[in-house]
């Protein structure tokens, strides 16, 4: 990465607002999931250990620029805590005159943790008085929150602009594992696309087609190109709007000398539920009132297949409705086929994939899990993220 980072300047003694992604899901006032927290935790430590006052900042949810009580950042500071083995100070305030009482209280390596930076309408349009006010708490700024990197925020980008700005480990590692994927990658290199829909994943789709050598297709998205490949599809998803865009990207695939892998069985249903009569059949056997909800068992060997003759997989996105247990089995296979595949490097996206890859109890066995939903598909896609860009260069 070409961007500096937090071991190229010195910490000591200074005030450091580092921004994190710890927009992490909750349920009662509990956080649920703390991978994203445990994952900032290097940049926290390292920062505190070379005495530094450490100042953190994140979102939580979409307040929309006003307080809303369940998005406070109490529980998340807890939870902290209990990780790092110390307090952490959480002010009800993200910037202003309580908040630099708090600050001017703090010793070297002390953590204290800021309030939503969304409860200010500020954050979302990056206004540079909101920036500065962020600005005027440090002296150093840090961003390590690669999950929010593609949002042009007054944390994230707007705040880089009035202070030295680096790199936390995070979003070193984010950012260098998806790069060099991107860049140089080992081969052969695999990317498997699923999800819900082909609209979201165009931009993905398009710039891996120049990267890859195997293209694989699951979920949702699937059956506009298998509708696009002439078979019936009964009530399987579908963006009719994009079948020629389905049938396009099938023919560059060719013209590239890209193998382009689609489903050759499926788990179809009658109904969108759990509890629903389900049947294995062949691609071009949907029933006209059934509906593909997960890829069947001779589409899981194949792509088990491609995957363990893989050099390097990038995978993002569900092979079917994975959060109901009688369409988790494709998906599942994927992520088993990834964990049994020891010379294969695997790379999950973010969002949906890592969701699943953690429900099944596999994420420790992949090489490594984008904390980035969002911002690991922008990333894919090629886009620059203003999060990285604003960051002083090395
Ligand atoms: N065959 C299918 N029919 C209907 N829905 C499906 C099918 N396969 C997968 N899905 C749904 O797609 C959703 C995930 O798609 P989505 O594109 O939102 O997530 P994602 O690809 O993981 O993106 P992100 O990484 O940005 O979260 C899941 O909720 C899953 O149930
Ligand atoms: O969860 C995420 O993908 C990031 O925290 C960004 O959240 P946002 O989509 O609300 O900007």
């Amino acid at each position: 990465m070409n961007k500096k980072t937090v071991r190229d300047i010195d910490v000591k003694g200074k005030r450091v607002f580092c921004r994190v992604d710890f927009n992490v899901p909750m349920q009662d006032g509990k956080v649920t999931d703390d991978t994203r927290i445990r994952a900032a935790l290097p940049t926290i430590q390292y920062l505190s250990e070379q005495g530094a006052k450490v100042i953190l900042a994140s979102h939580l949810g979409r307040p929309k620029g006003k307080v809303v009580e369940e998005m406070r950042l109490n529980a998340v500071a807890e939870r902290l805590s209990e990780l790092l083995g110390k307090n952490v100070v959480k002010t009800d305030e993200a910037y202003g005159d309580e908040v630099k009482k708090a600050i001017a209280q703090m010793n070297e390596g002390d953590v204290l943790l800021l309030e939503n930076v969304r409860f200010y309408p500020g954050e979302e349009k990056n206004d540079p008085e909101l920036a500065k006010a962020f600005a005027e708490l440090a002296d150093i700024y840090v961003n390590d929150a690669f999950g929010a990197a593609h949002r042009a925020h007054a944390s994230t980008e707007g705040i880089a602009h009035y202070l030295p700005a680096v790199a936390g480990f995070l979003m070193e590692k984010e950012i260098e594992v998806l790069g060099k994927a991107l860049s140089n990658p080992e081969r052969p290199f695999t990317a498997i696309i699923g999800g819900a829909k082909v609209k979201d994943k165009i931009g993905v789709i398009e710039n891996l087609l120049d990267k890859v050598d195997n293209l694989i297709i699951g979920g949702g998205l699937a059956y506009t190109f298998v509708k696009a490949l002439g078979h019936e599809i009964g009530k399987s998803l579908l963006e009719e709007d994009k079948i020629e865009l389905a049938k396009s990207f099938m023919e560059k695939a060719k013209e590239k000398g890209v193998n382009f892998y689609m489903p050759v069985d499926v788990v179809v249903a009658d109904d969108f539920s759990n509890d629903a009569n389900k049947k294995v059949v062949d691609i071009d056997a949907i029933p006209s009132d059934w509906e593909a909800l997960d890829i069947g068992p001779k589409t899981r060997e194949l792509y088990r297949d491609v995957i363990s003759k893989s050099k390097l997989v990038i995978w993002n996105g569900p092979m079917g409705v994975f959060e109901m247990d009688a369409f988790a089995e494709g998906t599942k296979a994927v992520a088993q086929a990834l964990a049994d595949a020891n010379d294969t490097y695997s790379v999950i996206g973010g969002g949906d994939s890592a969701a699943a890859v953690e429900k099944f109890g596999l994420a420790d066995k992949m090489d490594h899990v984008s904390t980035g939903g969002g911002a690991s598909l922008e990333f894919m896609e090629g886009k620059q993220l203003p999060g990285v860009v604003a960051l002083n260069d090395k």
